[in-house]
């Protein structure tokens, strides 16, 4: 198989911000690629670097030492933890109008406009484009959110607990999209502090306390190695994925599986290999 390109490349990153009259570094000579068309979780406690990190690569905030470095004519977008913070305009066309206006060529081409029209089918909204921002949920302004990142051609969704402030439902629904977008080829970068929503991704990488202490498959994370009491995401304090939590019990009662499902799909695909 081929191996995909880096798209992102991270060496030595550190990052500082003012705390009182001092400069503290929040993250760390933090080094790390990311492949093209990857999914990489970023986890880690509170204050551990994680937004900073996603704001970094997003080029929001600037660096102290190190670099980030983006391959050409790649363009990274961020959607923020609250939903409202990114929405300026009054109606859902407005605010597509205005984030083509924030992007570099402000290209209101009848090819974007369709482009937008695609992005907001995959967002599956079902509203009119003169629905008034108000009148959406915390969900739907969340895809709203997503729909202008692909807008200004985000090949990198930077997604930083988008779905924190989200009931279940709309969780669900911005999680669809991206696994569709995922599926596209876009390439994401998912922070959470939820287990549960780590099991999408194909690779992990925990911060703790500016630095990175974790860089691994996300099987690796949620099952850890056969010499390991316990895994990972244990170790991190992190309550294991509900699908882990049942292979687990099956391997207790005797039950070997044979591999380390993270989806429901693949722990009934290997259920099923126990009733052959
Ligand atoms: N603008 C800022 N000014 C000063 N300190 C900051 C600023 N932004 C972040 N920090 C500090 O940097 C550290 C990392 O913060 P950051 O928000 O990146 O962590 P986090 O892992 O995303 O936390 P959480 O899970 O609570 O969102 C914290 O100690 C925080 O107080």
């Amino acid at each position: 198989m081929k191996k995909k390109e880096s798209i992102i490349t991270v060496t030595g990153l550190t990052v500082s911000q003012q705390d009182g009259t001092t400069e503290k570094n929040v993250l760390e000579n933090i080094s790390f690629t990311l492949p093209e068309g990857s999914w990489t979780a970023i986890a880690g406690s509170n204050g551990s670097g994680k937004s900073t990190l996603a704001r970094a690569i997003a080029g929001l905030i600037s660096i102290r030492g190190g670099s980030i470095s983006i391959a050409d004519n790649i363009a990274v977008h961020i959607v923020l933890q609250n939903p409202e913070t990114q929405l300026l305009g009054d109606t859902v066309e407005e605010e597509l109008m205005l984030s083509l206006s924030r992007g570099q060529t402000a290209d209101k081409s009848p090819s974007r406009m369709e482009q937008i029209q695609a992005a907001w089918e995959e967002a599956d909204l079902q509203l009119p484009f003169h629905t008034p921002v108000r009148q959406l949920s915390g969900g739907q302004k969340q895809l709203l959110n997503i729909v202008c990142c692909l807008a200004l051609d985000a090949e990198v969704l930077v997604l930083d607990e988008v779905t924190s402030m989200l009931d279940p439902a709309s969780r669900e629904h911005v999680l669809t999209l991206i696994r569709r977008l995922h599926r596209m080829g876009k390439t994401i970068v998912w922070i959470t502090h939820r287990a549960e929503e780590l099991v999408h991704a194909d690779r992990v990488l925990v911060l703790d306390q500016g630095t990175l202490s974790f860089d691994g498959s996300t099987s690796q994370f949620c099952y850890g190695t056969f010499n390991e009491q316990s895994s990972p995401c244990e170790q991190y304090g992190m309550e294991l994925p509900y699908v882990v939590q049942v292979a687990r019990q099956l391997e207790r009662k005797g039950l070997t599986l044979g591999a380390q499902p993270l989806l429901p799909e693949e722990l009934a695909q290997a259920a099923a290999g126990l009733c052959r």
